[in-house]
């Protein structure tokens, strides 16, 4: 199993180019299930996390061609996929398949709007929480799908076709409102969608869906509406910049201290991070080319911060900026509202001499100025790099192991890191 190696204490200096959203992307490729024609999505980027989505939708018999680098094209320009599910094949998403990426269960929308049936695993994905799926189900059901759990699937069917229907959801969920929306696409009928996610990858998969040909409004904000149509028809869609990946570098540049450009970022996707980073003593500034994130001199101040849906601060940013207090100067706390079980990186940040103490749902976090670099774990997405932007300003060697967590939802990270700076490798096992 691959393992990261990184000597702390170089400051980052110089540009990061930001990939295409996983958790856009995901969506967006399964949207691909919703026609027989091709949907080509432009700035997919290259994560263990797509590759395993691809063999999913492959086993459904959708068609993914990867076109390559295009002579022109920048190294770290995304990959285009082009996805034709002319004849879906089968109905079932098994759980050898599903059970490592909780995105995966969101096929069980197009596959019912479709083929007006699903047999689909219960997912897995970031062990952060216990993550329930009966949102999903109450969702499909009130657009008229009868559901049965039977040996760890679900089983959904819908003999005449979805009809549109009224979802309110009692608390808002990114994957809800996905698999919310893809079904109503198809749907006999309006569907009106209330306290629906407003997060930016619910835009985009509306935006490329309506390209498709589907009639949606209202996506961005906590009222969609949707009129069924009978049939989508192919599109041409580019998947917008990951805003966790940029508020993960535009962190550990705050935590190293240096100038970075986060090249294609979009500073109203995570603005509520870098309002939280401005507090914390970082310079933050943006232009059309993306967001600049410098810290000089200075130290680190403490922050007070809730995680909570879009426009708040992302959970998935969380454990990013825990790291980052572990080194303020006086005591912060982070509270975590989205998921029950999403402090993993607590017992490995004090490895490097964090002291961080739990109390219920709020980390405390009595800042230091003496990290030093360790052997560590990493046990779930962000957590990973959570220890990453740790190792990069603590006093010598820090081995993070398990990386595969990392390489789900980080394109590139040692050679992004390394070009600005840091020392940082892969150790290929
Ligand atoms: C692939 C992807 O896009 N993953 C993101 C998505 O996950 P995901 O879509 O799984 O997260 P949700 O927004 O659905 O979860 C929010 C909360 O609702 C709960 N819940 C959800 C569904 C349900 O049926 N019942 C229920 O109780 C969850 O346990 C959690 O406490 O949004 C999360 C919240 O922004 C992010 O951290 C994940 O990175
Ligand atoms: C939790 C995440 O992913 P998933 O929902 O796929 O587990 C994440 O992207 O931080």
């Amino acid at each position: 199993m691959d393992r990261i190696r990184i000597v702390g204490g170089n400051p980052l200096h110089g540009t990061i180019p930001i990939s295409g959203a996983k958790n856009a992307a995901l969506p967006l490729m399964i949207a691909g299930l919703l026609t027989p024609e091709t949907l080509i999505l432009d700035n997919v980027p290259r994560l263990a996390d797509v590759a395993q989505l691809q063999r999913i939708l492959g086993n459904h018999g959708v068609d993914i061609m990867s076109v390559g680098k295009r002579p022109g094209d920048g190294q770290y320009q995304g990959q285009t996929l082009q996805i034709s599910a002319a004849d879906i094949i089968d109905t079932t998403a098994p759980y050898e398949l599903v059970s490592r990426m909780r995105a995966s269960f969101w096929v069980i929308a197009p596959l019912l709007a479709r083929m007006h049936e699903a047999r689909v695993s219960l997912p897995g994905g970031c062990a952060i929480g216990t993550r329930p799926v009966d949102l999903l189900i109450m969702a499909l059901e009130k657009l008229g799908a009868s559901i049965d759990i039977d040996a760890g699937y679900v089983v959904a069917k819908a003999p005449g076709g979805l009809r549109g229907g009224t979802i309110d959801f009692p608390k808002v969920t990114v994957g809800g409102t996905h698999v919310a929306v893809m079904a109503a696409a198809l749907a006999k009928g309006t569907t009106v969608i209330t306290n629906a996610a407003c997060e930016p990858e619910i835009s985009d998969l509306a935006d490329c869906l309506n390209k498709m040909g589907a009639r949606i409004s209202g996506a961005g904000t906590p009222r969609i509406e949707i009129e069924g149509v009978a049939s989508l028809h192919g599109a041409r869609h580019t998947v917008l910049p990951d805003r966790i990946e940029a508020g993960t570098y535009a962190i550990a540049t705050a935590m190293t201290g240096g100038d970075v450009r986060l090249a294609g970022a979009r500073p109203e996707l995570l603005q509520s991070a870098l309002d939280v980073l401005t507090e914390a003593g970082a310079e933050i500034s943006s232009d059309a080319e993306g967001i600049r994130v410098v810290r000089n001199g200075h130290g680190i101040r403490p922050v007070q911060v809730t995680t909570a849906p879009f426009p708040g601060f992302p959970t998935d940013l969380q454990a990013q900026l825990m790291a980052l207090m572990v080194r303020a100067q006086g005591a912060s706390a982070i509270t975590e509202t989205i998921f029950e079980n999403r402090f993993m990186h607590v017992q490995e940040l004090a490895r490097f001499g964090a002291r961080i103490s739990l109390d219920g749902e709020t980390a405390r976090i009595e800042g230091t100025s003496n990290l030093r670099g360790a052997p560590v774990m990493a046990t779930d997405l962000r957590a990973s790099v959570s220890l990453v932007i740790a190792g990069l300003a603590a006093e010598g060697e820090t081995m993070i192991n398990r990386v595969y967590h990392l390489d789900r939802g980080f394109e590139r990270l040692e050679d992004k890191l390394k070009a600005c700076g840091a020392t940082i490798e892969r150790i290929r096992e």
